[in-house]
């Protein structure tokens, strides 16, 4: 199979002309909320595999990226986006605030996703942001499972609710999938009328190479200590089927030399259980055997250059 035919069997194939009935809905729906509310997590629940990576610190997502699911003659196109944070010091920073931003227009339906036990200045500045669109705004309270006593919930969603009209409220899991298919029914009622726009069995508008890309990235956010995984991004250099294999190469791009020994680890421990974890998740996804390379370069300045980020596939929209 050449490269491009694998990527058309991942994004859907060839578009098949098909009549769909008069009461199909579809439409775009943005996934927001300040950073480590779970956002990521709701996404690959509610798709049913894993495309958005997700970590337990804040800031993981950097992109904007579509999920797409067509089920019960929806289609809803999921958006989800970096948290929106106060704090910009850094061109990425920057670029991340402006891709959140820019995903509360254009949408049909908006999830604004909050933690159920935190409440901080940044999910307030999300919420000043909402109170100004005329969009349908659902409330989803996540991380329900980690509060012993339901009940006490209410006098905060009471408390929330006066602060905007929202469309919905809904507590969930979205670890656990509790009320997450509920919530997906919710968002279809709000969509549109009409047929839809991307082919029924695509799942994303991203390449493979950018998820990749992607996969790698988690893994070393969750191998590395604080500071680190903010500074460095992943290149994926080469991306090829070669029969039933899929030969992918990628370079891992650091600030400084001394982070590059960090990544590596103690005689390249650590490239090779980044490594490892990363190639069974792209086996996953990808659904073919996976060789995987690694490369670690110092490339300073990368993540407060509004250029270099450029170049790296930030692009603001
Ligand atoms: N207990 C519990 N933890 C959750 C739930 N949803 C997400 N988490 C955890 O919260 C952390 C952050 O989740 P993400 O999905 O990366 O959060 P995000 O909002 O996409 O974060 P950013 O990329 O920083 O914007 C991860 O450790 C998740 O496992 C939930 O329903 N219950």
């Amino acid at each position: 199979m050449a490269n491009d035919d694998v990527i058309n069997a991942f994004f859907g194939g060839s578009e098949a002309k098909k009549a769909f009935p008069s009461d199909y809905r579809c439409g775009y729906v943005s996934i927001v909320g300040r950073p480590n509310v779970g956002k990521s997590t709701l996404l690959n629940h509610i798709l049913g595999q894993k495309l958005s990576i997700t970590s337990r610190k804040p800031q993981t997502t950097r992109h904007r990226i579509l999920g797409i699911v067509s089920r019960d003659l929806v289609q809803a196109i999921y958006v989800d986006t970096p948290g929106i944070h106060g704090e910009e010091r850094k061109a990425i920073n920057r670029y991340m605030n402006r891709a959140a931003t820019s995903a509360l227009r254009d949408v049909d339906v908006i999830l604004f996703v909050v933690d159920a036990l935190k409440w901080t200045t940044d999910d307030e500045l999300v919420l000043e942001k909402l109170q100004k669109t005329a969009l349908p705004v659902i409330l989803v309270i996540n991380k329900v499972d980690t509060v012993d006593d339901k009940a006490a919930l209410l006098p905060a969603i009471e408390k929330l609710s006066k602060r905007m009209n929202f469309a919905d409220v809904l507590p969930v899991s979205a670890l656990r999938g509790h009320n997450v298919d509920e919530l997906h029914a919710t968002v279809g009622k709000r969509l549109p009328l009409s047929p839809p726009f991307f082919d029924e069995d695509q799942i994303t508008d991203r390449s493979q190479r950018f998820l990749a890309a992607e996969m790698v990235r988690e893994k070393i956010m969750r191998q590395l200590g604080e500071e680190i995984p903010y500074e460095l991004t992943v290149e994926i250099e080469e991306f090829k089927q070669e029969g039933k294999l899929l030969r992918i190469s990628a370079c891992i791009l650091v600030e400084r030399e001394g982070q590059k020994k960090i990544v590596i680890g103690d005689g390249g421990s650590r490239l090779k259980l980044i490594g490892t974890e990363a190639r069974l998740d792209m086996v996953k996804l990808f659904d073919r055997k996976i060789m995987l390379s690694l490369w670690v370069k110092v490339k300073g300045g990368w993540s407060d250059n509004e250029r270099a980020l450029k170049s790296l596939g930030y692009s603001s929209d």
